[in-house]
């Protein structure tokens, strides 16, 4: 149960694209991150998931900001946050290999070695003649938490598959799971279901709506207006990287302060 904080934070490339954003996001609560495009909604969430240090201003994960810790600390920190980005970047192998790929970059370095050991015994016994593969220490099982995983956004079927063989749409779904099988505290979500037809975009957001109420944040960029008042607690509305509306979703969507941000939730502000 986590609460994540944006207070002041600022960061740019060559000029700044994100630029003194404050709102905070309570366990469980899922707040929309709206705007046009290229208004900064993706490098604010990089810097929510701690890819990039701000240049100015705080993240605040439970209160700690990461960049002020040690780096066990902040490592440790970041191991609660999961980003599904917009392209899914998913690995080649298979798609329960996807799903598993986040729970083996956080196994300890005594596990992963002891894994190693024990595949190596394994290959070194299998190839003697008249020992069936998989008989000396099982198959490798993939951990439960990945198909559980792969189960909530429909894709347990899939688990065999390769990965690239996957529809976008299914691709989307996937890459979901493996940010959802690390049992993350908070997630981060960019157009998650940007490309998708009504049923996977459906089942996307279902699985957001059931990781909010297993108490997971999740903080979710879109461009979809629909969405956001579909599946959002609050809804912040970035132009030009300020955050000129926060609030909870009705009062963002029926009674907006800002006079630029009524105008973009009535779909008038065109860029
Ligand atoms: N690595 C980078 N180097 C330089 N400029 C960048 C970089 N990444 C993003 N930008 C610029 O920062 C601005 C905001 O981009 P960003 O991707 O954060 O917007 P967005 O709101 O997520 O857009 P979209 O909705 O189209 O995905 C854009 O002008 C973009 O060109």
């Amino acid at each position: 149960m986590t609460r994540l904080e944006a207070d002041g934070l600022s960061y740019g490339y060559s000029e700044a694209v994100v630029e003194d954003v404050s709102f905070a996001a309570a366990p469980g609560e899922v707040l929309a991150l709206i705007g046009p495009s290229g208004t900064g909604k993706t490098t604010l969430l990089r810097t929510l998931a701690l890819f990039d240090r701000p240049d100015a201003g705080t993240v605040r994960i439970d209160g700690r900001d990461p960049w002020t810790t040690s780096d066990d600390e902040r490592i440790a920190l970041r191991r609660r946050l999961g980003m599904v980005f917009q392209d899914r970047s998913l690995f080649t192998g298979s798609v329960a290999f996807n799903a598993a790929y986040g729970l083996r970059v956080r196994r300890s370095r005594l596990q992963r070695g002891r894994e190693r050991l024990f595949s190596s015994v394994r290959w070194a016994l299998e190839t003697l003649p008249g020992v069936p593969a998989g008989s000396v220490l099982g198959d490798r099982a993939v951990p439960d938490a990945a198909l559980e995983a792969l189960d909530a956004v429909g894709m347990l079927w899939a688990g065999d598959r390769p990965a690239r063989s996957l529809s976008a749409g299914e691709a989307q779904r996937v890459a979901f799971a493996r940010a959802l099988a690390t049992d993350p505290a908070v997630l981060l979500l960019d157009e998650p279901t940007s490309n998708l037809d009504p049923r996977n975009t459906a089942l996307i957001e279902a699985a957001i709506e059931r990781a909010s109420a297993r108490g997971i944040t999740v903080v979710l960029a879109t461009h979809d207006m629909q969405q956001a008042r579909r599946v959002a607690d609050s809804v912040a509305v970035l132009l030009d990287g300020q955050c000129i509306e926060h609030g909870p979703r009705d009062r963002v969507f029926e009674d907006p302060e800002d006079e630029r941000a009524a105008k973009f939730v009535a779909g008038e502000l065109v860029y």
